[in-house]
């Protein structure tokens, strides 16, 4: 057998993993610091002069962060006590162990980049909550509230088209044009998050329903025709009470999490499925992903929303969550540096609750690099390989392309990409669907 290839590093000077640990993490750790900064008279009408010492607090925590990143420094323990802090230190425990020679510590450019970016957003969490009162303030929820108020215009567009799709009057072939545009709206709404763009906004203004025959030439990999086969076959062999569950692993919140309900409220409406659970992060994650918080948020804003398909959409999705066919998990493993592969052994509960789904549908960029183990894959590997025994249920990556990994190519097809698009990998531009599962 091959050995199987080395993991993406910063190591590598000139990679994108360089460049974000160069550039885009200490920016999004300053932005980070201000954002602190310009809430201070917040905190000290809240909590008085406790709250601006935590701010001072958190924000000499963050420099420090910052410092040790930008020097490659050894990556050191967590200190404080969270429900993963024991898991994060034996993490570290064992990649020093990885490193032959006793003497050399994991570091920030040495390391795999998955782990050490994943650990940078950690040790923001353990700044803020070694910062109390202010324990439970989320650094991203203002460019996180401001990426889903930018997008008003599509958000409407979006609620518009579904309330007025009369799922009922489709006849198989047009519910499946259906399915597909939605599946290629959740594509696409995942090309603007907050991580990529450094914290700065990058909100989605232009009418995406009307661009998609447009941005069909960019998807490199499309097994939507799975997606549909799966699900329309359930449809129709299922039993009356029989249950047809899809878990979204949710990424970004604002306009692409508008995008995910969109396609969660057509799957159920259209009895693709009948029941959704989402999962989501437990801690704010590489700026835009997802939180409980979040979730709620964006839902009730639909609601209340002064358009009245928004509030229907709203209403309807509420109800839905009220009903117990949305379901919201968490689990601290999604904030983890660990590859999918390793769930089995790591949160054997997580991978039994996704092994009850009929499809897992795992959106964005990080995801897919924890799918495929953040390795410098040949592109032509075969996504089952690249998954590396992580079959909890069939599974598709929905995710437009913002770093150096992509399997399942055709021969060729990444040498003519790289002749004429360099940076196609890393700019959001292109996207797939990748199925792994029965077919
Ligand atoms: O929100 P997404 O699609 O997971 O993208 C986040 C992305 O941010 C980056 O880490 C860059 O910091 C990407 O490479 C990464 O995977
Ligand atoms: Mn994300």
């Amino acid at each position: 057998m091959a050995e199987p290839p080395d993991f993406l590093s910063a190591r590598d000077v000139g990679s994108f993993a360089y460049i974000t640990m160069k550039d885009r993490t200490p920016q999004i750790l300053t932005k980070v610091i201000d954002t602190l900064h310009r809430h201070k008279s917040e905190f000290f009408e809240k909590y008085g002069e406790v709250g601006m010492e935590a701010e001072k607090k958190a924000i000499s925590l963050l420099s420090k962060l910052r410092n040790e990143l930008q020097t490659d420094k050894p990556i050191i323990p967590l200190v404080d006590k969270w429900a993963d802090t024991d898991i994060w230190n034996q993490y570290l425990e064992y990649q020093r162990s990885l490193l032959n020679d006793s003497d050399r510590k994991p570091s920030w450019f040495q390391s795999p980049w998955l782990f050490v970016e994943c650990y940078m957003y950690r040790r923001i969490h353990e700044a803020i909550i070694q910062s109390p009162p202010l324990d439970d303030f989320d650094v991203f929820k203002e460019s996180k509230d401001q990426n889903f108020l930018e997008s008003q215009e599509s958000v409407n567009v979006l609620c518009t088209y579904l309330q007025q799709l009369t799922i009922e009057d489709l006849d198989e072939n047009q519910l499946k044009d259906e399915f597909f545009k939605l599946l290629q709206i959740s594509l696409w709404g995942n090309k603007c998050d907050l991580s990529l763009s450094g914290g700065e906004s990058s909100s989605q203004k232009t009418d995406l329903l009307n661009s998609l025959e447009d941005l069909k030439p960019f998807i490199l990999v499309n097994d939507m025709q799975h997606l549909w086969s799966l699900l329309s076959k359930l449809r129709k062999t299922r039993k009356k009470t029989s249950i047809v569950r899809v878990d979204f692993v949710l990424d970004n919140s604002g306009f692409e999490l508008i995008t995910d309900f969109i396609l969660a409220d057509f799957l159920l409406s259209s009895r693709l499925a009948t029941e959704i659970h989402f999962h989501g992060k437990m801690i704010p994650w590489f700026v835009s992903d997802t939180t409980l918080r979040d979730f709620n948020w964006v839902m009730e804003q639909v609601k209340h929303g002064n358009h009245e398909h928004q509030a229907k959409c709203g209403g309807d999705w509420e109800k839905y969550v009220q009903a117990g066919r949305w379901v919201y998990h968490d689990h601290v493993f999604w904030t983890l540096p660990y590859a999918y592969c390793a769930m089995f052994q790591v949160a054997p509960d997580l991978y039994a609750e996704l092994q009850k789904a009929c499809l897992i549908i795992f959106k964005g960029d990080l995801n897919y690099r924890k799918l495929a183990g953040d390795k410098k894959w040949e592109f032509t590997v075969p996504f089952h390989e690249a998954l590396n025994g992580f079959h909890p249920a069939p599974l598709c990556s929905i995710r437009t392309l913002k770093a150096e990994i992509q399997v399942g190519l055709p021969p060729g097809l990444a040498e003519q990409l790289t002749a004429s698009d360099p940076s196609w990998l890393t700019t959001g531009k292109y996207g797939i669907f990748q199925f792994d599962g029965p077919v």
